[in-house]
C-alpha cells in the first residue's frame, strides 16, 4: 500500500495564507479527522480543523480531489489555511500523528504524478524550469514543455516511426510471399524527412542556454575600462575600479535580465603579457579560460586584436580622442553614453542564441536520445535488408520513448525530482 503523503506546498510561513497537500490512499480519511467530515468532492467548504483530541487548529477552506483525475493521479486534498507559522506547524503535527501519512519528500507529489502517467518526463522537467524561472523568456520556454508542447512534438514523430514500421511489416508480408517487394520510394523520402526534423532539432538551442544565461565576458587590457563599464551595466558597484593597472584580479560575475533575456556579465583581469604580479598572473589565466566559456565577448582593447568573434567596444568616449574607427559600439561608463544601445544589441545577439520564445526547446538529456534516435535512421536506403531497416526503426522508437521517459531509469528521475522544493 502506498504512503499518503503530506507537504506545504504554498511559500514558507508566515504568509497570508497556506496550502497544505495531502496525496495517497489515506487522504479522504485524514481530511475527515481534521474537518469532521468529508467535503463534496472538487468544490470549496469552510471548516473548523480539529486535532485528535478536539482541540481547534484552525478555520480553513478544504477541498477534495478523488483520484485519479487529479493532479498527482491518487487521492488529493487541499487545506487552505492560515499561513502563520505556528498554524501550518499545528496542521502538519495532527497530519503526522495519523497513521499512514508522512511527510513528502521534495518532488514527490510531481514523482507520482509521472509514476501514474498524469505528466511525462518532459513535462515533468518542464515544470521544474517553470518554478525555477526567473526571467519571462525562461517562464515562455518552460511553460511550453511543461504545457506539453513538447511531448506533443515528439509524439507526432513517434507516429510517423510507426507509420514506416507498418511499411516495413507490409513489405515483409510480401517477401514471405516469395515476391521481392522493395520498400517503395516514399518510404525512404519518409525517413529521411523525419531525420532532418531531428537534425533541426539538435542544432537548435539547447532549454539549458536559457537556465543558465548567456555570459558575456568584459576583456581587454589593463585600464580598458571593463570594471567600470561592467558597473555600468549592473547600474551598481560591484567591481572595483581605479586608475591603478592591475585592479581587477579574480572573476566577477553577476546575473542580470535585460529585455527578459538572463545574462550573465563576467568582468575580468585586464590581459597583459608582462609586468603582472603573481597574484594577477592567476588572474589573467582565468580570464583566458572565461574567455573559452564565453558566449559573447566585450573587447576592450585595441582594434583587431581581441579573440575571434568578439564585439569591439570603443571605451571612454566621453574622453577626446578616445574613438577607435571600427568599434561596433562607443560608450562611457562616466555619461552612460552608448550604454542602451549596447545592452539593446546584446539582447539581440542572445536571442538568436537562445531557443525560440514560445518553442519547446530539447534539454541535454532529451537531446541525447534525441541524437540516439537520429543516429539509428539516419542514412536508412530502400536495399537495405528490410529486417534490418525494422530495427532501426525499432531502435528510433525506443530512444522516443526514453526522451519522454517511458524507460527512465532511477538514477534520472532521483535528479530531476530532487530539483524540486518539497511541496511540488
Ligand atoms: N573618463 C572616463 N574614464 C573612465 C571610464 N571608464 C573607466 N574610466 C577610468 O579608467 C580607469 C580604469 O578603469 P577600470 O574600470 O578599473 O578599468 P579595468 O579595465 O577594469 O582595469 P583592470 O581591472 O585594472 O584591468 C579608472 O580610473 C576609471 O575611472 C569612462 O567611461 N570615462
Ligand atoms: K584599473
Ligand atoms: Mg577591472
Amino acid at each position: 500500500m502506498t504512503d499518503t503523503i503530506f507537504a506545504l506546498s504554498s511559500g514558507s510561513p508566515p504568509a497570508a495564507i497556506g496550502v497544505i497537500r495531502i496525496s495517497g490512499p489515506a487522504a479522504a480519511g485524514a481530511l475527515e479527522r481534521l474537518a469532521g467530515s468529508l467535503p463534496a468532492p472538487r468544490t470549496t467548504s469552510l471548516r473548523t480543523l480539529k486535532d485528535g483530541e478536539g482541540g481547534v487548529l484552525d478555520r480553513a477552506l478544504v477541498l477534495f480531489f478523488d483520484g485519479p483525475r487529479t493532479a498527482t493521479g491518487e487521492d488529493l486534498a487541499e487545506i487552505h489555511c492560515h499561513g502563520g507559522r505556528a498554524v501550518v506547524a499545528a496542521i502538519e503535527r495532527a497530519l503526522g500523528a495519523m497513521e499512514g501519512l508522512r511527510r513528502a519528500d521534495p518532488g514527490e507529489f510531481t514523482r507520482r504524478a509521472f509514476a501514474n502517467g498524469v505528466v511525462d518526463l518532459a513535462e515533468a522537467e518542464g515544470l521544474a524550469d517553470l518554478l525555477a524561472a526567473e526571467t519571462e523568456l525562461q517562464r515562455r520556454a518552460a511553460e511550453a514543455s511543461a504545457g506539453g508542447q513538447l511531448s506533443r512534438q515528439v509524439e507526432g514523430w513517434r507516429d510517423r516511426l510507426l507509420g514506416l514500421s507498418a511499411q516495413v511489416e507490409a513489405a515483409l508480408d510480401f517477401s514471405d510471399e516469395g515476391d521481392v517487394e522493395a520498400l517503395p520510394p516514399e518510404f525512404t523520402d519518409a525517413a529521411a524527412s523525419l531525420a532532418a526534423d531531428w537534425r533541426a532539432a539538435l542544432d537548435a538551442p539547447r532549454a539549458e542556454r536559457l537556465r543558465d544565461g548567456i555570459r558575456v565576458v568584459f576583456a581587454g587590457p589593463p585600464n580598458a575600462g571593463k570594471s567600470s563599464l561592467f558597473n555600468a551595466l549592473l547600474d551598481e558597484g560591484a567591481a572595483i575600479v581605479s586608475e591603478e593597472a592591475g585592479t581587477t584580479r579574480d572573476v566577477i560575475e553577476r546575473p542580470v535580465a535585460f529585455g527578459g533575456v538572463p545574462f550573465i556579465l563576467v568582468d575580468t583581469a585586464g590581459l597583459r603579457e608582462s609586468g603582472a604580479g603573481s597574484i594577477e598572473s592567476i588572474g589573467i589565466d582565468r580570464a583566458r579560460r572565461e574567455l573559452d566559456r564565453s558566449d559573447i565577448i566585450l573587447w576592450l582593447g585595441d582594434e583587431g586584436q581581441g579573440p575571434a568573434g568578439s564585439l569591439e567596444i570603443s571605451s571612454k568616449s566621453d574622453i577626446e580622442g578616445a574613438a577607435k574607427s571600427n568599434a561596433a559600439h562607443y560608450v562611457s561608463a562616466q555619461t552612460g553614453e552608448g550604454v542602451e544601445a549596447l545592452i539593446a544589441d546584446l539582447v539581440q545577439r542572445a536571442r538568436q542564441l537562445l531557443p525560440k520564445p514560445g518553442l519547446a526547446a530539447f534539454n541535454q538529456r532529451q537531446a541525447e536520445s534525441l541524437s540516439d534516435a537520429h543516429d539509428a535512421i539516419g542514412g536508412i536506403s530502400a536495399d537495405e535488408d528490410l529486417l534490418l531497416i525494422g530495427e532501426r526503426l525499432r531502435i528510433a522508437r525506443r530512444s522516443l520513448d526514453r526522451l519522454l521517459g517511458r524507460h527512465s531509469t532511477e538514477d534520472v528521475l532521483d535528479a530531476l525530482f530532487g530539483r524540486f522544493c518539497i511541496g511540488k
